[in-house]
């Protein structure tokens, strides 16, 4: 499939005349060709009407058609080959084994909102008949589905140019559940963007849906972004970026006549608590398997264990001998952008320049745009004066914070700020330490984990991708797995409406034979 740098709006190809760009080969800065042009305002304008005039259809497609066009968009992905592979390592500076995976795990999300949507349970349907005898005042019959919320923005994330780009977990999570996309590419890898594009288009054709089910626009800057979030027809942003980024997409949400609702990934530093009896018994081992996690994708996962909490002592030693000892034999490796990666150098020129922190060691060196791994030492005292030291350095870089005793370590969690995930190393007798730090935990982040570390979410029913601000902008919701569904869903009750004129959810024979709540129990079909 030729890349040709050009707007995908509904099912036209177009080039435009906004400022041209050209991807960047992350491993060497030399500009790839060809050149893409960024959607001008009548682009964005184009793709929000389509959009809107395809929502009422789109919605109310046929769970079955739905499922289907989910899954000819995983096809059409999967079928492009080893064109989409190639031009993604070159855009990104990822290797072909991570991106056959994450090609692999954006083509299975698609297959799983397949089968949530076949499922319709996130329709929570619920039926409260009425009750015209009910004293003193007769109860109307009340019946609830979730209905799409609208046309959504998703901006593709630099680090994962296909799970959490264009067709990926944003998408998937909005058109199952009824919302066209207008997606905004990545500027780092506008070719994968394209490519993948092209096929959420072709399956967009060969579906019968209306055009305006999908448009991808391209941006060399900012300016898209920001037209797309005021648009008043864009009911919903899904977002992976910077903190920086994510904020300004929430203000310009929030700026709206209709504010609506953003859903951003943004920092997060991810501590990982050493606890002692795991500590002494195998501080080594986690050491060389933290390093494992720390390196992966050069650091740049939102998962990254950027920090290291536990109590001093001969267990504590061992670790950071064993990571420093790994971590000094960890090869540079590309970054994604060179803005990227000078933003980690900073990150960590600010570490090593900052006298309560202890370089531990560093990795290999690299050329040009490649990240050298980090592992820095602190005491709590310091971490606690010192709020910069909770800052996300994006890339392989962490910390590790020497506590005096189990208080502190549960100290220095309460203060920190909202996490997608937590990781505790525990055996048996660190379970009562364990169960003290559940509560300061659960109000913390999203994920809490034993014995492993949070790199490679799962993609399943029972994962939450998420967490208190900052590490998203909503915590109450995930963008991984099938519960993401209900960020782009809102309530209708329908009151008293005839059979004919109620949705096929909520009608008395059931035709979807979904599970129903019918006076708040739960009823299977045919019941
Ligand atoms: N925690 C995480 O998951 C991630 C964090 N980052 C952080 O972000 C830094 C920059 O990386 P990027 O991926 O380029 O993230 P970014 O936040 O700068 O950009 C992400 C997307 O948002 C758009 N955007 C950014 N600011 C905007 C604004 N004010 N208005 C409208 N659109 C805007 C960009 O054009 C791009 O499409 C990294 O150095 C890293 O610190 C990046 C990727 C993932
Ligand atoms: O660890 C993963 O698999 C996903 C990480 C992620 O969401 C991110 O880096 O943006």
């Amino acid at each position: 499939m030729p890349i040709t740098g050009e707007n995908l709006i509904g099912a036209a190809a177009r080039r435009s005349e906004g400022e041209s760009f050209r991807a960047v080969e992350a491993a060497t800065g030399n500009s790839l060709e060809p050149a893409f042009a960024s959607a001008t305002p009548a682009d964005v304008e184009r793709a929000c009407a389509l959009a809107a005039e395809a929502f009422d259809t789109y919605r109310e497609t046929p769970l079955e058609d739905r499922a289907r066009f989910l899954e000819a968009v995983a096809d059409a992905i999967a079928a492009i080959g080893d064109e989409l592979i190639v031009r993604c390592m070159a855009e990104s500076g990822l290797p072909r084994a991570r991106l056959e995976g994450e090609r692999g795990r954006t083509i299975g999300q698609l297959k799983m909102f397949a089968g949530v949507v076949r499922d319709g349970g996130f329709l929570e349907a619920r039926i409260d008949p009425a009750q015209p005898e009910r004293k003193p005042l007769p109860r109307p019959d009340l019946r609830l589905r979730q209905i799409a919320v609208g046309p959504v923005a998703v901006f593709g994330a630099s680090n994962f140019p296909l799970a959490f780009s264009v067709a990926g977990g944003d998408t998937a999570s909005a058109l199952a559940a009824g919302c066209p996309v207008v997606a905004k590419a990545h500027p780092a890898h506008p070719g994968t963007s394209e490519l993948v594009g092209r096929a959420v288009q072709q399956a967009v054709k060969q579906c019968g849906l209306p055009e305006g089910v999908f448009s991808l626009l391209l941006d060399a800057g900012i300016s898209v972004g920001q037209a797309l979030v005021a648009d008043p027809r864009i009911a919903a942003v899904g977002f992976t970026g910077s903190r920086r980024g994510g904020v300004a997409l929430m203000q310009a949400a929030a700026a709206r006549t209709v504010p609506v609702p953003v859903y951003a990934e943004m920092s997060s530093i991810n501590p990982v608590v050493l606890l002692p009896a795991a500590l002494e018994a195998r501080g080594r081992d986690i050491g060389r398997a933290f390093v494992g996690s720390l390196t992966l994708g050069s650091g740049q996962f939102c998962t990254n264990p950027g920090l290291i909490l536990a109590v001093e002592g001969a267990g504590l030693d061992g670790f950071v001998e064993a990571a420093s000892a790994a971590l000094k034999e960890t090869q540079a490796a590309t970054m994604l952008t060179p803005g990227i990666h000078k933003a980690y150098c900073a990150g960590v020129a600010a570490l090593e320049a900052n006298p309560a922190v202890t370089t531990l060691a560093r990795g290999l060196a690299g050329g040009t745009h490649q990240g050298q791994a980090a592992l820095f030492s602190t005491t709590a005292e310091a971490f606690l004066a010192d709020h910069t030291l909770a800052e996300e350095v994006f890339g392989a870089a962490s910390l590790v914070v020497r506590c005096p005793d189990l208080a502190t370590v549960r100290a220095v969690l309460e203060r920190l700020e909202g996490q997608l995930t937590a990781a505790l190393h525990l055996d048996e007798a660190d379970h009562e330490a364990a169960r003290a730090l559940m509560p300061v935990l659960e109000r913390r982040v999203g994920r809490i984990l034993v014995n492993g570390f949070g790199t490679g979410v799962e993609v399943g029913h029972a994962m939450v991708h998420g967490g208190p601000y900052p590490a998203t902008s909503d915590g109450r919701t995930t963008s991984v797995g099938s519960l993401a569904i209900h960020r782009f869903l809102r309530p209708v009750s329908y009151q008293d409406l005839p059979d004919s004129l109620l949705p096929a959810a909520l009608k008395d024979s059931n035709p979807l034979k979904l599970w129903r709540r019918e006076d708040g129990k739960a009823v299977a079909p045919g019941a």
